[in-house]
């Protein structure tokens, strides 16, 4: 790790250059705190995810920053390998976790982020947006909340019944319940509703002009882009349309829309101030560091805001600038145990 004493990551070589400077310094060198070492950090990615998040951009400002990542074996058990500073991981499967676990307990000097038990509640479209939905951010430069809802796991032939009593109004957008599984439809009509395939998380659509927001948060750091999403639904779509309407992934990387000739209106991005507390809010109730919140406009709105989607460590490679965001929160982590803080790391209270 890269130790304390005023240094805020500029490079492991920077102490010796330091003493060199003078008699007063090298009295402050002797009650420094141990040399700096490299921060060990291990990762567990897909190799996909490996690809698209361990660029060269971040591999190299992370050398010069005294970050070493490297890859772990899943099939050996994590004590063997490292010894690590942090892990960082985005892997399924009960195995995995268990290992996981496992290591957290007899390893509680090393920051893994985040915990399994946290993320849990992202991998589920059902509770993924429940903290949301009991927040009341109702006077913080504007309003956050989520898309009227309904968890279905019954018959689809009852799914139209279903649907009136909880009082949502079409068109819905259906959502398989495990969030990794991207098969997204629309349903403009009652009898659509019942060839849809349970289980299914049913969400009211909100007109939003066809532009998303993807605010990504690594620690304390929030940035936000824009990319293009569904257009808005109209009376008429809605007379005329009629079936299921299954559509292909839209919030991916070649839907930037930050450069686009939006309408201003559409375009301006959720007030500061709303997003760092709704940030906040979320850290601390998921206990989780490394995740993303999709957030619409409602169109015609200033400032009425809904989650529809949350990822847990979402594509941070497309996130601008995100080797500089990423190599500055993993020192951070650092100082912070240095320090003693209280960290995270557990998922209890
Ligand atoms: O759900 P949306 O809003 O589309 O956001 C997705 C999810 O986070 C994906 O994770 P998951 O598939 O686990 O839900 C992630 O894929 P990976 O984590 O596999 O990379 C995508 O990263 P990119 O594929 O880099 O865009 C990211 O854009
Ligand atoms: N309630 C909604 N109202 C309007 N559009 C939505 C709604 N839910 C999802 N969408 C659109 O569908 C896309 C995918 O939905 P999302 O819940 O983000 O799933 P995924 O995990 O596949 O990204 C969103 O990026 C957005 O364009
Ligand atoms: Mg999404
Ligand atoms: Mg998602």
């Amino acid at each position: 790790m890269v130790s304390g004493g005023g240094m805020s990551g500029e490079g492991v070589g920077e102490p010796e250059v330091v003493a060199a400077a003078g008699a007063a310094v090298a009295v402050e060198e002797a009650v420094a705190p141990a040399p700096a070492r490299e921060l060990v950090v291990g990762y567990a990615l897909t190799s996909k995810k490996a690809k698209s998040f361990l660029q060269p951009k971040l591999r190299g400002l992370a050398r010069k920053k005294g970050i070493l990542f490297v890859a772990i074996d899943q099939k050996r058990p994590l004590s063997d390998q490292g010894p690590f500073d942090i892990v960082l991981h985005k892997l399924t499967g009960r195995e995995w976790r268990k290992l996981l676990e496992d290591y957290r307990e007899t390893h509680p000097e090393v920051t893994v982020l985040d915990p399994p038990c946290a993320i849990e509640h992202l991998l589920n479209r059902q509770s993924m947006l429940q903290e949301v939905s009991e927040l009341d951010l109702s006077d913080c430069h504007g309003r956050v909340g989520v898309p009227k809802q309904l968890f279905v796991n019954t018959d689809p032939s009852s799914i139209p019944a279903a649907v009136m009593r909880a009082g949502l109004s079409l068109p819905l957008v259906a959502k398989p319940l495990v969030a990794k599984s991207h098969e997204l439809s629309l349903a403009y009509d009652p009898i659509s509703l019942t060839k849809l395939e349970p289980p299914l998380v049913l969400q009211e659509f909100v007109n939003h002009g066809g532009v998303l927001f993807k605010v990504y948060i690594v620690g304390d750091a929030i940035r936000v882009v824009r990319r293009f999403s569904l257009p808005n639904v109209d009376e008429g779509d809605l007379s005329n349309n009629a079936g299921v309407f299954r559509f292909p992934r839209v919030s991916c990387a070649s839907a930037s829309a930050d450069d686009a000739d939006l309408d201003p209106h559409v375009a301006e991005l959720p007030p500061r101030p709303l997003l760092e507390i709704l940030a906040k809010e979320l850290r601390r109730r998921l206990g989780l560091r490394l995740f993303n919140i999709d957030m619409i406009r409602e169109h015609g709105t200033r400032d009425r805001f809904y989650v529809i989607d949350m990822n847990y460590f979402p594509g941070y490679g497309k996130m601008p600038g995100y080797e500089h965001v990423f190599t500055d929160f993993l020192l951070g982590l650092v100082k912070k145990e240095y320090r003693r803080r209280p960290s995270y790391s557990s998922c209890e209270g």
